[in-house]
């Protein structure tokens, strides 16, 4: 049994009457359903701790009681009127679909935000009741200029920002091939929304639903401009209507009750009162999986159809001029040319990232990228049926889907992959590794919901399970790690982790490769995640912040979600004990080294089976292969423990192989090679990368 301190707070009221530090738990079960907390502890532990930093152990139990160790916990992501929101400070919730009007009165405006597409967009289809319709995309310069709270990374990194771009030239192609138009702007949501409404008389606005804490800041920021500026022009109020596009299984639909959503609606179809109850959404996705797919009334709704045809772009608009530079992007910058900043300063310029030769998946945003996606996978290449064994592939265009590039804009939508899939089955009949890819879109729904219900806690050090993350110097019990080097700070060990220089070759390669294309695979992830938390013992949400800086797929909700389940503080029933070997997964999924050597291609001619550690290579072998620890590849930041079983090395027959091609040609040329010297690495390394000392 372990005793350990952290806040609480007696209530009465609203008002705060006393603050202390206590709680319960267990050390040796990261589950949240065998933790134990005696509330009945607290004060004397309270009065305790206000004195005394004090630590016992007796009889297997151990004792701590103390003021926190680290700085307080930080509660918000943002400063200023976007501190404390949550979903359940919305201003306006969304409207079921049974409740939607028929008819719009009146000119409606539809925000585009990350529902980038014109299938299968109920928001849109419910603007398109208006009278006429203005569609409006606002580039949010606070999400562009802004850096990251603790590393002080750009929110926004180079390779999502020209997706961003791309997703949003695509629309406005999309929408005038539907007879409309797509109106952009770069500035606030909150100034460019009531200047529109007032200058159009919008009558109705409409916009998808988000759930995490800065999208519902904004949208209520908007929601609370628009009603000033129409009251202060004496203008008829607007009527607001929140949708829910972003999800497979609808919100109406789910067999579990969130808080927030359910409360007191009425369903859009069947009998809320025949309904079995619903039951609270499950803390595990297997709960959640099993819940929704037994549900008997479960159903994945069929994917709507945009009409031809949309309602008429307000014609004064464009009559009157005003309107002459709707469609405008933000101004691209081709790598190759030369920046020149001088008035423009202000302005958002996007450059083009370079596209590396090596990536796995040549992406490009937009609707038509999308849906020619879900062809290209689906049918052409017919990769469904071997989903589920390649999809933990490091490597590969089509080991994995690539939709969630896609989904977390919006330029795809979940419900129309799904019923792709639904028809392959049809026709080609079902597979486990079909049903797979259905199995991954649930998660995202799950971290969607989690996210909903768990609020600002998805974004705090001690997350859902308000535990304690390993840190450096209590790494986690399960890490790999036999020996650090001994100046190691948790500073250096972050940016050696963000450079891809830890001396890791699988780390460094999957680390290189995100940040040269902006994506990295599912099993990457994992590995670089747990990584980070459990070996290095650096605070998991400068890894998220980075992720979320470099990641073209970056969702709130799947990236912090994901993140506090890697930290073991999020919603994974092994809680702190899941972690991913680094040498072990390396021998599982890079035995031959050719992912590493992709992205490392100074270690070329490393033998494989020495490939992955690197604290193996004498003086002998460094001069054999041409590779100088420190000089060419960096000395390994820690020692790992070699895993109990490794899979048989490579043939020897490879490795004579190697050896008859050194023999018969020069060393190569260990200067960085020179595609990876391009002009958005430039760019990057100018970044101003200062990054907080996390302990
Ligand atoms: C630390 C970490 C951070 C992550 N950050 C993000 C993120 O910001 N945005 C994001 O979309 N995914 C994130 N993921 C989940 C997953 O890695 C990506 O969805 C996946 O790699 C995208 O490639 P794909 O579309 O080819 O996936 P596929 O294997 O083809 O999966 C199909 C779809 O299922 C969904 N999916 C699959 N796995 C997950 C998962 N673990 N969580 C949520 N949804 C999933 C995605 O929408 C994906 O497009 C993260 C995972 C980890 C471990």
């Amino acid at each position: 049994m372990f005793l350990r301190a952290w806040p609480v707070q007696t209530r009465l009221g609203g008002r705060v009457l006393s603050r202390s530090w206590c709680s319960f738990t267990s050390p040796t079960v990261g589950d949240r359903s065998q933790r134990r907390r005696w509330w009945g502890w607290r004060r004397p532990v309270a009065l305790a701790a206000r004195r005394l930093s004090v630590r016992m152990e007796f009889d297997g139990l151990q004792l701590e009681a103390g003021f926190p160790r680290n700085e307080p916990e930080p509660e918000f992501r943002h400063e200023g009127e976007f501190v404390s929101t949550t979903y359940a400070d919305s201003l306006v919730k969304p409207v079921p679909r049974a409740q939607m009007p028929a008819q719009l009165d009146g000119t409606a405006l539809m925000w585009f935000r990350n529902d980038l597409r014109v299938h299968d967009n109920e928001a849109l289809l419910l603007g398109n009741r208006g009278t006429a319709l203005l569609c409006v995309y606002v580039f949010d310069e606070r999400q562009f200029y802004a850096k990251s709270r603790l590393g002080g990374y750009p929110r926004i990194g180079p390779h999502r920002a020209y997706y961003i771009r791309e997703c949003v030239e695509a629309l406005r192609d999309s929408l005038r091939a539907h007879n409309n138009e797509l109106y952009i702007e770069v500035g606030l949501p909150e100034e460019v929304i009531p200047r529109l409404a007032t200058r159009y008389g919008v009558r109705h606005l409409v916009f998808s639903k988000e759930v995490t804490c800065e999208e519902v800041a904004t949208e209520n920021a908007v929601v609370r401009a628009v009603q000033q500026a129409t009251a202060a022009a004496n203008a008829p109020p607007v009527q607001f209507h929140a949708v829910w596009t972003s999800t497979l299984v609808h919100w109406e639909d789910l067999p579990f009750h969130v808080p927030n959503l359910h409360g007191g609606q009425a369903p859009s179809h069947g009998d809320e009162a025949q309904r079995p109850a619903r039951r609270p959404l499950p803390s595990v996705f297997t709960g959640f999986r099993k819940g929704v797919e037994a549900a008997a009334d479960w159903h994945v709704r069929p994917p709507l159809k945009c009409p031809e045809r949309l309602t008429l772009f307000p014609l004064e608009a464009i009559e009157g001029g005003v309107m002459d530079w709707a469609g405008q992007l933000p101004p691209e910058y081709p790598n190759e040319a030369v920046r020149e900043w001088g008035d423009t300063q202000r302005k958002l310029l996007i450059e083009r990232p370079y596209p590396d030769p090596r990536s796995c998946f040549d992406f490009h945003g937009g609707e038509e990228q999308a849906l020619k996606r879900v062809e290209q996978w689906i049918w052409v290449k017919d990769m469904l049926p071997m989903y589920k064994q390649v999809r933990d592939d490091l490597d590969g265009g089509d080991s994995s889907s690539k939709f969630a590039t896609f989904l977390a804009h919006g330029c795809l939508s979940p419900r129309y992959a799904y019923a792709e899939v639904r028809r392959y089955e049809q026709q080609n009949g079902a597979s486990q590794s079909s049903y797979w890819l259905l199995f991954e879109l649930l998660w995202r729904d799950f971290f969607r919901y989690t996210a909903l219900v768990q609020g600002n806690r998805l974004f705090q050090k001690r997350g859902m399970q308000f535990a304690d993350p390993p840190t450096s110097s209590a790494a986690s019990s399960s890490s790999a790690v036999i020996e650090r080097q001994p100046d190691l700070t948790p500073a250096a060990a972050l940016k050696a982790w963000c450079d891809g220089s830890t001396g890791i070759p699988l780390i460094d390669a999957a680390m290189r490769e995100l940040r040269l294309t902006g994506y990295t695979s599912n099993r990457s992830r994992q590995i670089v995640a747990s990584f980070l938390v459990k070996d290095l013992g650096v605070d998991w949400r400068l890894g998220a912040e980075w992720f979320e800086a470099q990641l073209i797929d970056y969702d709130p909700c799947s990236n912090w979600g994901n993140w506090s389940y890697v930290a073991g503080v999020g919603n994974d029933p092994r809680g702190a004990y899941r972690y991913f070997h680094p040498l072990k997964q390396a021998y599982e999924h890079d035995n031959e080294g050719l992912f590493v050597k992709g992205w490392l291609p100074q270690l070329l001619w490393i033998y494989p089976q020495y490939l992955h550690t690197p604290w193996n290579w004498d003086e002998a072998m460094q001069k054999r292969v041409g590779v100088t620890l420190g000089k060419d590849y960096p000395h390994p930041i820690v020692r790992l423990r070699e895993p109990a079983h490794r899979p048989k090395p490579p043939d020897t027959p490879y490795l004579e192989q190697i050896d008859a091609d050194i023999g018969e040609q020069p060393p190569i040329d260990l200067e960085v090679p020179a595609h990876w010297v391009t002009p958005m690495n430039e760019h990057l390394r100018k970044w101003d990368f200062k990054p907080s000392e996390p302990e």
